[in-house]
């Protein structure tokens, strides 16, 4: 497109790492936004980028997209005086300044429930093959030792049907998880910051008291102040022994020095983890242990749901630059709504 065209386009600043689906906006949408991308690693600063840019005066960037591996702090943007909307293309929201945000009257939109779906799918995925030892099978029996082995030996699972599953934040993700799981005939209960009247499933107001009454607990919330380590060593303890964890919300829900402790020391029964308190580290003890599973933060990316969320970021930019209301607007506290906020 000739720069005289593109000069004429709203322009968006893409900040840190290429958000996923951001090779189909490019190709497909640069006709519609200028598209300014501020990827990692940079040898200069935003400040330097932004100044050095021949056309671009910070007061012109009405738009931030980004993913949630980068921190939209602050000081990001204190850079934009006209910052009107950041549009993520994540559900969660934790890494932009809210309160800033809120302060400033910018708008933010989040992938609202574009992976709901495909995040349920690997919370699934995920308390099956702990529960019933898959990976740990396919280590034993296929990668270490190739050995030959005898049904039923050695790995003896826990039966999915029947186990009792406190879901911690019932929002799309949570919701859908809990229909999943249903069907395998489990029995579910939830703890939200709300009860919600519509819902059949017995609600628990008390975190421990969930914990108390659950053979796992599975995290669907949002993390902010309120989330932060809601699972903590007290709750891990009332879980017990046998009990598992599954964490497809945030890493820093679950305090993660403790929950290794318990794992370690067999206070819990396991783990399947999505998300990790200090990404993209993974505390080392966690790759030895047979009862846990690792997925990398991928719970969200399917080819469809990729696609999805492309036509999402579309939707709400193209909402925003005719001054229409947005297509997956915040919750009252500045969260969207895949994740619950509790
Ligand atoms: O973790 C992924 C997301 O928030 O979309």
């Amino acid at each position: 497109m000739a720069e005289q065209e593109q000069n004429c386009l709203p322009q968006v600043l893409v900040l840190g790492t290429p958000p996923p689906g951001f090779s189909i906006l490019r190709s497909q949408y640069s006709h519609k936004f200028h598209f300014l991308s501020f990827f990692k690693p940079s040898e200069l600063s935003l400040h330097q980028f932004l100044a050095s840019h021949h056309r671009c005066d910070p007061s012109s960037i009405l738009a931030i997209l980004c993913g949630a591996q980068d921190p939209v702090a602050g000081e990001v943007l204190r850079l934009l005086p006209s910052l009107g909307v950041v549009v993520t293309t994540s559900a969660g929201t934790n890494h932009i300044d809210l309160a800033e945000c809120r302060r400033r009257g910018i708008l933010v939109a989040g992938a609202g429930g574009a992976y709901s779906e495909d995040v349920a799918d690997v919370a699934v995925g995920l308390l099956i093959d702990v529960f019933r030892k898959i990976s740990a099978a396919n280590r034993c029996f296929l990668m270490k030792s190739r050995m030959q082995f005898t049904p039923g030996d050695l790995l003896l699972g826990s039966k999915v049907g029947g186990k009792r599953v406190g879901i911690i934040g019932l929002g799309s993700i949570g919701l859908k998880t809990a229909k999943r799981l249903e069907a395998f005939g489990c029995i579910i209960t939830y703890h939200s910051r709300n009860r919600k009247p519509s819902i059949p499933y017995p609600f628990y107001p008390n975190i421990l008291d969930l914990a108390l009454a659950s053979d796992a607990l599975v995290l669907c919330c949002a993390l902010n102040e309120q989330t932060k380590h809601i699972v903590n060593k007290e709750v891990m303890v009332a879980l017990g022994k046998e009990g598992i964890i599954v964490n497809v919300g945030r890493g820093g829900l679950i305090d993660e020095e403790e929950m290794v402790k318990c794992l370690v020391g067999g206070e819990i029964g396991g783990a399947g983890l999505d998300v990790y308190e200090n990404e993209p580290l993974v505390p080392q003890e966690l790759f030895d242990l047979d009862n846990v599973v690792l997925y990398p933060h991928s719970a969200a990316f399917t080819s469809e749901s990729i696609v999805g969320v492309v036509e999402v970021v579309v939707q709400n930019l193209e909402a925003f630059f005719s001054n229409k209301s947005l297509v997956t607007p915040p919750t009252d506290r500045g969260m969207c709504s895949a994740f619950s906020s509790s």
